[in-house]
C-alpha cells in the first residue's frame, strides 16, 4: 500500500519542489496544503491554525513534513508564538489524534547559528539559537522531543542549511551550508522510509560540500542519506566563470557578526 503524505507549507519555495518530486515517486499519495491554495498545482488551503482543518487532513496520513512557516522574525508574541510554535502544536495534536507514524520538522541551521564558523557542529551539540527565529525551531524540536519520548510519533527535525530557490549558492556562507533541489529530495525520502524504530532524529540538511559546518558523514549509514552535490566546488566553478559570489564569511554560522 502506498504511503500517505501531508506536505504543509506546499507552495512555498521548498514546499514546492518536495511536492513535486513526491507526486512523481509511485510510491506515494501526496497531499499538498499550505495557506495559498493553488489549484492548477493541487495545493489544498490550509492554514496552520485552523485545528479543524488540521483534524481533516492529517486523517489517513502516514507522515507528515512540515515546511509551513510566516517568515517575520520581528513578531516574537505573534507571529513567531501564536503563528509558527501554536502552530506546529496544534499539528502534532491533529497528527497524534489521527495516528501518523512520523513527523518531519523543517528546523533550521539558525537552532546552533551561534556556534563560531572554525567549528564543526553535530546534531548532539548543544542548542545556541542565533535569533527568535532560531529559538522557535529549538522549541518546535523538542515539542517533537517530548512527542516522540511519549510514545506518540516519531518525530524528525531536519536543520536546513541554505535553500535558495534556484538550486545554486550564491555566497561564501552557503558554501558551508547549501542543499541542492536533488539532495533535499532524497533526504525527504531517506527521512520518510527510515526505519520505524528510529522514534527521533535531529539531523543537519545540507549538500556534500566540501566545507560543511555540519557533521552529516553518518547520515549515510544511519538513513541511506548519499547526497551528491557539493556547494564548494560549484562555488569554485561560478567564480570561473565570472559569476559574483557574496563574500559574506562571518563569526558565526549562523550569520550573525557578533
Ligand atoms: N529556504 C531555506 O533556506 C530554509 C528554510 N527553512 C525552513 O523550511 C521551511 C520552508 O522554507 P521556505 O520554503 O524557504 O519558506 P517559504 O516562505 O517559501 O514557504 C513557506 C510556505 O508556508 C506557507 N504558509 C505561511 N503561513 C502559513 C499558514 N498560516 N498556514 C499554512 N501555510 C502557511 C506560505 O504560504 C509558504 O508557501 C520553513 O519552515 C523555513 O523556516 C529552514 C532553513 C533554511
Ligand atoms: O541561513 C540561511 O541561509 C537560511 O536559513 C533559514 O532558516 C531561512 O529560512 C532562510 O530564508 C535562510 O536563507
Amino acid at each position: 500500500m502506498k504511503r500517505k503524505l501531508l506536505i504543509t507549507g506546499a507552495a512555498g519555495t521548498i514546499g514546492s519542489v518536495v511536492f513535486k518530486g513526491l507526486q512523481q515517486d509511485n510510491r506515494y499519495d501526496v497531499v499538498g496544503a499550505d495557506i495559498h491554495a493553488d489549484e492548477k498545482l493541487g495545493i489544498v488551503q490550509m492554514d496552520i491554525g485552523d485545528e479543524a482543518r488540521l483534524a481533516e487532513l492529517t486523517q489517513g496520513i502516514d507522515t507528515v513534513i512540515h515546511f509551513a512557516w510566516i517568515k517575520d522574525d520581528g513578531d516574537f508574541l505573534g507571529k513567531v508564538l501564536a503563528g509558527n510554535v501554536s502552530g506546529a502544536y496544534k499539528l502534532f495534536e491533529a497528527a497524534v489524534q489521527n495516528g501518523v507514524r512520523r513527523m518531519i520538522f523543517a528546523s533550521s541551521n539558525h537552532a546552533t547559528g551561534y556556534y563560531r564558523t572554525d567549528e564543526k557542529v553535530g546534531p548532539h551539540d548543544p542548542y545556541r539559537p542565533d535569533s527568535f527565529y532560531g529559538l522557535s525551531k529549538c522549541y518546535i524540536e523538542l515539542l517533537g522531543r517530548l512527542y516522540s519520548d511519549q510514545g506518540k510519533i516519531s518525530s524528525f527535525n531536519i536543520r536546513i542549511g541554505n535553500f535558495p530557490g534556484d538550486d545554486r549558492p550564491h555566497s561564501e556562507r552557503a558554501g558551508h551550508i547549501w542543499i541542492s533541489e536533488r539532495d533535499m529530495l532524497q533526504l525527504i525520502v531517506c527521512c520518510i522510509e527510515a526505519d520505524d524504530g528510529l522514534k527521533y532524529l535531529n539531523l543537519y540538511g545540507t549538500s556534500a560540500n566540501s566545507d560543511n559546518y555540519y557533521n552529516i558523514d553518518y547520515l549515510e549509514e544511519l538513513i541511506g542519506y548519499k547526497p551528491e552535490d557539493d556547494a564548494t566546488k560549484l562555488l569554485e566553478l561560478a567564480k570561473a566563470t565570472g559569476r559574483n559570489v557574496r563574500q559574506d564569511e562571518t563569526i558565526y554560522q549562523g550569520g550573525q557578526q557578533a
